[in-house]
C-alpha cells in the first residue's frame, strides 16, 4: 500500500498530453490549444469611429458657433471614406472608418442639423472618438498561448484574431466497464430481484466532460472473467483510457484487474493508504492507461476526483491540475479525530462560507453526493478538530 502523495506522483507520470489536432473554432469551446492564437488581422483594422455623430478637423471648431457642410455619411464596413476639406464634415456611425483629415468625431448629442450642414454650437469634449489601427493589436501579436483552455472570453479573442480554425490538444477518449452481476441500468432495477442501478458510470461521464476529455460509454457487465477479458481488450482498442468499476477488492469475484491481465496489464499501483477508496488502482495495458475505482459509489466518486480528474486533465493538455489545488477552508462544525489512513471528508459549503463535514460518511452512500461539495483532507491520526478550524479541501 503507497501514500496518496505516492499514488499521485506516479499517475502524474502518465498525464501528458495526447497530441495536437485542428479544431474548427465552432467547436473549440471547452477545448485547450495546443499552438498559440496569434492575430491574422490589426484590430480595429483602420482608424474608426466609437461614436455616432459627425467627423471633422478639430482645426475647424476653434471659434464656436461653426456651420460645417455634410459632405457625405460613412457606415460600418464602408469600404472608402473618402475625405473632408476644411469647413467640411462627414455624418459618420460607431464602428466606420474615418475619413481622411478628419481628426475628430462630435457625438451627434450636441450638433444641430440645419439642412445639409451641420451645426457646433460650443467647443468639443477633449475626448476625440476615435479607435485607432490596431489599437487593441496588430497582426502578428500572440493573443492567446499555448494550454490556455477556450472558455467564452478566449472564443472572443480567438474569433478576433481571424482564425477559422485553432490547433488544440486531443482530448483523450474513454470508456467504462461498469462490472457486478447485480448491476441494472437505471430505469430496470425495479423489475429484477436483487438489482441495484449502475450509477457510478454516470458521475464518471459527467467528470470526465468537466476536465477535459470525452467520454466514449459504457459496457456494462456482469462478474464472469472470459466476458470481461473480451470486454476488456474491446476497450483498450477503442480509447486511451479505460475506467474499471468495481471488483477492485479481494472477493471472490472480483476481477478488474484479472480481466486486464490477458492484455499484458503493468500496475503502476495497486492499494492506496486512504478512506474511502482504498482499493483504487492505476496500469497500463496494451499500451493504453487502465484506472479501477473502487465499487462503493462514493469511493468511486471521491477516487475519480483524486485521481481521475487530474489524470483526465493531462491527457488533455489542460494546466497542471485546475480546480485542483488544494485551499484553506474553515470548519463550520468539528471534525472527528482520524485513523490510519489519510481520510477525505465529504463536507457541505454553507451560505456562511464555512464547511460542513456531512454526517454520513458510509463509502456507499450515494443520497449525501448530492450535497457534498468539497472534499476535506485529513491526515492519518489527525486529532479531533474543532468549529472555526482551518483544513484544506477542494472542491468535489
Ligand atoms: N475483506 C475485505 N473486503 C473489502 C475490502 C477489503 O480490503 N477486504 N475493501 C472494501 C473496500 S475499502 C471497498 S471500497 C469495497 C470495494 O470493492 P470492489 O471494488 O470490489 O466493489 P464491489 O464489491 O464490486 O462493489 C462494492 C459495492 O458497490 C456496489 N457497486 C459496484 N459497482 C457499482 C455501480 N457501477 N453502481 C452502483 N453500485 C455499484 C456493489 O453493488 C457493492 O455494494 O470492498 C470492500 N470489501
Ligand atoms: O475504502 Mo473503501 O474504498 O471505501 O470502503
Amino acid at each position: 500500500m503507497i501514500s496518496f502523495d505516492e499514488a499521485r506522483a506516479r499517475l502524474f507520470t502518465m498525464a501528458h498530453p495526447l497530441g495536437k489536432e485542428p479544431v474548427a473554432l465552432a467547436k473549440a469551446a471547452g477545448r485547450v490549444l495546443a499552438e498559440a492564437v496569434v492575430a491574422r488581422v490589426d484590430s480595429p483594422p483602420r482608424d474608426v469611429s466609437t461614436m455616432d455623430g459627425y467627423a471633422v478637423r478639430s482645426a475647424d471648431l476653434e471659434e464656436p458657433p461653426v456651420r460645417l457642410r455634410i459632405v457625405s455619411e460613412v457606415f460600418a464596413g464602408a469600404d472608402d471614406p473618402g475625405s473632408i476639406a476644411s469647413g467640411e464634415c462627414a455624418r459618420i456611425f460607431t464602428g466606420a472608418p474615418i475619413p481622411a483629415h478628419a481628426d475628430r468625431v462630435v457625438v451627434q448629442e450636441v450638433v444641430e442639423k440645419d439642412g445639409d450642414c451641420a451645426v457646433f454650437a460650443d467647443a468639443p469634449s477633449p475626448g476625440r472618438n476615435i479607435r485607432v489601427r490596431a489599437g487593441d493589436f496588430a497582426a502578428g501579436t500572440a493573443l492567446l498561448t499555448e494550454g490556455t483552455l477556450l472558455g467564452p472570453r478566449q472564443m472572443v479573442a480567438a474569433a478576433a484574431a481571424d482564425l477559422a480554425e485553432v490547433t488544440c490538444w486531443r482530448r483523450p477518449r474513454v470508456r467504462l466497464l461498469a462490472t457486478g452481476d447485480e448491476l441494472a441500468d437505471p430505469g430496470s432495477a425495479r423489475g429484477r430481484p436483487g438489482a441495484i442501478p449502475e450509477s457510478i458510470s454516470f458521475g464518471v461521464d459527467a467528470l470526465v466532460v468537466r476536465h477535459g476529455g470525452e467520454f466514449c460509454g459504457t459496457l456494462r457487465l456482469g462478474d464472469d472473467l472470459a466476458a470481461m477479458e473480451r470486454a476488456a481488450g474491446e476497450a483498450l482498442r477503442q480509447s486511451d483510457l479505460v475506467v474499471v468499476s468495481g471488483g477492485a477488492s479481494v472477493g471472490e469475484r472480483d476481477f478488474a484487474k484479472a480481466a486486464f491481465d490477458p492484455h499484458g496489464l503493468d500496475l503502476l499501483f495497486a492499494k492506496v493508504a486512504i478512506k474511502p477508496g482504498k482499493p483504487v488502482w492505476l496500469g497500463k495495458a496494451a499500451g493504453k492507461l487502465v484506472l479501477g475505482l473502487p465499487g462503493n459509489p462514493t469511493s468511486a466518486l471521491v477516487t475519480a476526483r483524486l485521481f481521475l480528474a487530474p489524470l483526465v486533465a493531462g491527457l488533455a493538455g489542460r494546466p497542471a491540475a485546475p480546480g485542483d489545488a488544494w485551499t484553506t477552508m474553515v470548519l463550520g462544525s468539528p471534525l472527528g479525530a482520524n485513523g490510519d489512513r489519510e481520510a477525505f471528508i465529504r463536507a457541505r459549503r454553507s451560505d456562511d462560507g464555512r464547511v460542513y463535514p456531512l454526517d454520513n460518511q458510509d463509502s456507499g452512500a450515494q443520497h449525501a453526493l448530492a450535497y457534498a461539495d468539497v472534499l476535506l483532507r485529513s491526515p492519518a491520526h489527525a486529532q479531533a478538530l474543532p468549529a472555526g478550524a482551518s483544513v484544506p479541501g477542494i472542491e468535489f
